[in-house]
């Protein structure tokens, strides 16, 4: 969807921005360039909507040679969304989102209404702020109206160069978790700039780490903290990139144990192979845990004596998650369930089976394979 073949920038006084850059995001793929300040992430950005034309190499947009294309129509396929928003002080958050398809000839009026719903999809009511000017909303609250903007005219293809920058780090993980749902759902082209490491793992489908003008690595988030390319990379991404790690390595199910399991309505078991059992509802769903001593010492059936179980998380949560979950509700286990079938219990993770698991998919990223192909001795 986005091409570049061996792309060049140099400006004008010498500096070499960018340098034999090839690389390719393909339709609905959220790429982050990241990489520390002056490496040429924001010049790679707007040669692709042509505020910077490259020296050398060729940028295709949809198949497209950008450079046989008029930089005017160009950018009407192509949304911008900067950190310093831009937004025009002296309209109102209503008329600033509905100036570009007002511009491409849809009648105000219809402008307007498509300019509300996407307020109102990046979580601001129309009704409360549509009618503010810029300077009346908070720095967050004029990021979204970026977003919304940037949206409007729904093009395929968004460009965005530190869009979340300049909020504090809680709203700005807002933001980035709204940001992540509307994609989910629009599933635009996205070449997205940072120079945060956090932001660029928890956002790309893929990462381009910079170094000087060059991107010294090319890969998924996992890749990228668990098999850094360069030193260059690992000093990067980081000391604690293990850490990192957690939060895009999902649970998988090879990763879950099997404890013993009893259903509500039967009678309480004398004894149970371990210090506890997971109990479950006619259709397997998870209703909770009863421990082994309370079995042996009470009478009646499990539903009697069985506690709710509140650590558990859905098939396919993050290894952070988990982490935080068994923090949370203080547990040494939490259950796994299934997100499709409605709950149906599937094991329990422990935090042992946790820190295999990420050890594992270390070592898979390393031989480039999958995490369940992983032989266990070579984790050590
Ligand atoms: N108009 C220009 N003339 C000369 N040099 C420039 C020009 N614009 C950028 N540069 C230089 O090109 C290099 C890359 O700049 P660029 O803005 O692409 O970096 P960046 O990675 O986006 O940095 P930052 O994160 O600080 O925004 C830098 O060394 C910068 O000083």
């Amino acid at each position: 969807m986005i091409r570049f073949e061996h792309v060049t920038k140099r400006y004008a006084d010498g500096t070499t921005a960018v340098d034999d850059l090839s690389f390719e995001v393909a339709e609905g793929e959220l790429v982050t360039l990241v990489g520390p300040s002056g490496c040429g992430k924001t010049t790679t950005m707007k040669m692709v909507n042509r505020l910077i034309e490259p020296t050398e190499g060729r940028i295709h947009v949809d198949g497209q040679d950008i450079s046989e294309v008029d930089p005017v129509r160009l950018r009407r396929r192509i949304g911008y969304v900067i950190q310093q928003v831009g937004l025009f002080p002296h309209k109102t958050v209503l008329d600033n989102t509905a100036t570009v398809p007002h511009l491409l000839g849809v009648t105000r009026a219809k402008a307007r209404a498509r300019a509300a719903e996407l307020l109102h999809l990046v979580g601001l009511d129309p009704s409360v702020h549509g009618d503010r000017y810029p300077d009346q909303l908070s720095g967050g609250q004029r990021q979204r109206v970026g977003v919304a903007r940037a949206l409007a005219a729904d093009p395929p293809v968004l460009l965005m160069d530190e869009p979340f920058g300049a909020v504090d780090p809680v709203v700005r993980e807002h933001l980035q978790s709204e940001f992540l749902r509307l994609q989910s759902e629009m599933r635009k082209t996205v070449l997205f700039v940072t120079h945060d490491i956090e932001e660029a793992v928890r956002l790309g489908d893929r990462i381009a780490v910079y170094g000087q003008g060059r991107i010294e690595q090319f890969d998924a988030p996992a890749t990228v903290l668990g098999a850094p390319a360069t030193p260059y990379v690992a000093d990067f991404v980081g000391a604690d990139r293990g850490l990192k790690r957690l939060s895009v390595t999902p649970i998988e199910e090879g990763d879950l144990e099997q404890p013993p399991i009893v259903h509500l309505d039967d009678a309480l078991p004398r004894e149970l192979r371990s210090r506890w059992a997971v109990v479950l509802d006619r259709d397997d769903n998870l209703h909770g845990w009863i421990s082994a001593e309370r079995a042996a010492g009470g009478t009646g059936t499990v539903r009697d004596h069985a506690r709710r179980m509140e650590a558990w998380l859905p098939l396919g949560a993050s290894l952070k998650q988990a982490f935080a979950t068994m923090l949370q509700h203080d547990a040494g286990w939490i259950a796994v369930i299934d997100r499709e079938e409605r709950g149906r219990f599937l094991g329990v993770l422990t935090p042992a089976r946790l820190h295999e698991a990420l050890r594992r998919s270390t070592a898979a990223d390393a031989q480039d394979i999958p995490r369940t192909e992983v032989a266990v001795e070579s984790i050590g």
